[in-house]
């Protein structure tokens, strides 16, 4: 799904009321409709004469969630709309809700944390939480307000936000001081930034797209450099398989990974990348470990190359560049370790290939202090794949709290694709596209896992396709196996072994 900014919104809703002159109130109507059937479909699994709280700030959410209550009340449920804010600084549209809504027989009230209203909001099956929009524009910091949100974070009842859970920031998915846990969210007209990314994603809940009446036309005038990924997106940039193709038409991948203690990172990798379609694997492993490797590959195609102490040495060079040069694209990392000759041999490659590379775990610290490698590759297509470890390792910068856009900065800076690897990873190109994942649990937060993903991305760019398309593809693909192996063996108990092995029903649940 394309993603709209704020500034992109304020600008949708400006043009439909100013040029289309459709009136703003009727949007807010639209909007309340919207989080008032989201509240009724849930209902009615859950029978029996609900009652409901409906908290409205002083801006045009609360105007919303002012406008949903009368909506609710009309469908005979016990409504009443609490007032978090002055009165005096509602907007034109909040107030003209409020005139409608005591029209229908039910008066705002001003919200106090007293006893009486607690014990209504108690026995409430239903929270509207329309405190703040996408108008959030600084920390919660007033007790009371910090206190509320906290007693509607600990009731029992269905948490529904308007827009967007009040206190996530919109376009990063920060939580602004505090933010409500929403059970659903309608959002209108397109998803922001925060319904996908960081601690956003957490406080989301299930998410619903509402159209609210912009005109088409509108929306698609607009320019979106971020996008959610989902199963749609991931059939759209899948390579297509030619009938008639051979191994040779499906790409071949060149992996160089492992290293004494590390034999398990090169065998995930390796069988991933096999399972991810591309035509040929072969994998570069330290001799010492060759071995071990060449028993647990059968697909694959290990072969030994010169190490010392049990990880690359220099000697290694021409070994790899005689076969990697001639793939398609290279892996380079997984379980490599971090001795000087082995970063060296991988900051070499880096400079001496031209196809595309995907630079993993100890390739990415083979960067540390050496950044002006990875600066020299601008032009040809490099994909890291950090964690925050290890993109804090090479200068990137998270103390922002903002995810997507530290790593857009980095990747910009430097000329390269980032995989920020996390609970809703971040995929961005030099260009500043960039891509949130949906897919994946805590369960894939394993050893292992990372050489999984790798294999897959590496499988994909060796098929053909670019590398935000690789690279969004893998994450949720991986995310996706992952979810299957979670769902048949617990979160607990699944291995990136497990995830591997339902690869073949994440392409499935696609359609391909
Ligand atoms: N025409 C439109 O613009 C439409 C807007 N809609 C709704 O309007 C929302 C945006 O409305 P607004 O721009 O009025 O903004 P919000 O309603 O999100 O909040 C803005 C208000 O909160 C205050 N505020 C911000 N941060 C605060 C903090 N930390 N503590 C206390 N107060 C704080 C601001 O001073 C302002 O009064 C959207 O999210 C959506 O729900 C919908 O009704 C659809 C149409
Ligand atoms: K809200």
């Amino acid at each position: 799904m394309l993603i709209a900014t704020t500034a992109q919104m304020k600008e949708l809703d400006r043009a439909a009321i100013e040029e289309w002159k459709i009136p703003s109130t009727e949007l807010m109507e639209r909007a309340a409709e919207g989080v008032a059937q989201a509240v009724l479909k849930e209902l009615k699994e859950r029978p029996g004469k609900s009652a409901a709280s409906v908290f409205c700030g002083t801006g045009n959410n609360g105007g919303d969630g002012i406008a949903a209550a009368r909506l609710l009340a009309r469908s005979g449920m016990q409504v009443r709309a609490f007032l978090v804010g002055s009165y005096e600084k509602m907007t034109e549209d909040a107030k003209e809700m409020t005139r409608r809504l005591s029209d229908a027989g039910v008066n705002l009230e001003q919200w106090r944390p007293d006893a009486e209203l607690y014990q209504f909001v108690r026995r409430s099956q239903v929270i509207v939480d329309a405190l703040f929009g996408v108008g959030l524009s600084r920390p919660i910091q007033d007790p009371a307000l910090t206190a509320l949100i906290e007693r509607i974070n600990r009731s029992e009842a269905l948490v529904v936000s308007a827009d967007i859970a009040s206190g996530v920031e919109a376009d990063t998915g920060r939580i602004l001081g505090t933010a409500v846990r929403a059970d659903r969210t309608i959002t209108f007209t397109m998803p922001k930034i925060g319904h996908f990314a960081g601690d956003g994603k957490l406080c989301t809940g299930r998410l619903q797209v509402w159209d609210i009446g912009i005109p088409s036309e509108l929306v698609r005038q607009g320019t979106y450099l971020t996008q959610s990924i989902d199963a749609d997106y991931v059939r759209g940039v899948l390579p297509r398989r030619k009938p008639d193709g051979h191994k040779g038409t499906f790409g071949k991948a060149y992996l160089l990974a492992g290293s004494v203690g590390y034999t398990g990172a090169p065998v995930l990798a390796a069988r991933a990348a096999a399972r991810t379609g591309c035509g040929l694997v072969t994998l570069g492993v330290p001799e010492s470990i060759y071995a071990i490797a060449a028993g647990k590959c059968e697909e694959p195609m290990p072969y030994p190359l010169p190490d010392t102490k049990g990880q690359f040495s220099k000697k290694a060079l021409q070994g790899v560049l005689e076969r990697a040069s001639g793939s398609d694209a290279v892996l380079i990392g997984p379980g490599v370790g971090r001795a000087s000759e082995a970063a060296w041999l991988m900051r070499t490659l880096l400079d001496q290939l031209g196809v595309p590379v995907v630079l993993d775990a100890d390739g990415i610290n083979a960067l540390e202090g050496h950044i002006d490698v990875l600066d020299r590759r601008k032009g040809k297509v490099t994909v890291l794949t950090p964690h925050d470890g290890e993109f804090a390792r090479i200068g990137g910068d998270l103390s922002s709290g903002d995810r997507v856009d530290a790593a857009r900065e980095f990747a910009r800076r430097h000329g390269c694709y980032l995989v920020l690897k996390g609970h809703a990873t971040v995929v961005v190109s030099p260009a500043g596209t960039a891509l949130i994942n949906t897919t994946g649990n805590s369960g894939m937060a394993k050893g292992g896992s990372g050489d999984v993903l790798a294999g897959m991305l590496v499988s994909l760019l060796a098929q053909g396709a670019g590398p935000m398309a690789a690279a969004g593809a893998a994450v949720w693909l991986h995310g996706r196996a992952g979810d299957l192996a979670a769902q048949a063996l617990t979160e607990y108990a699944m291995t990136p072994q497990d995830m591997i092995g339902r690869i073949p029903a994440a392409f499935q649940s696609i359609r391909i």
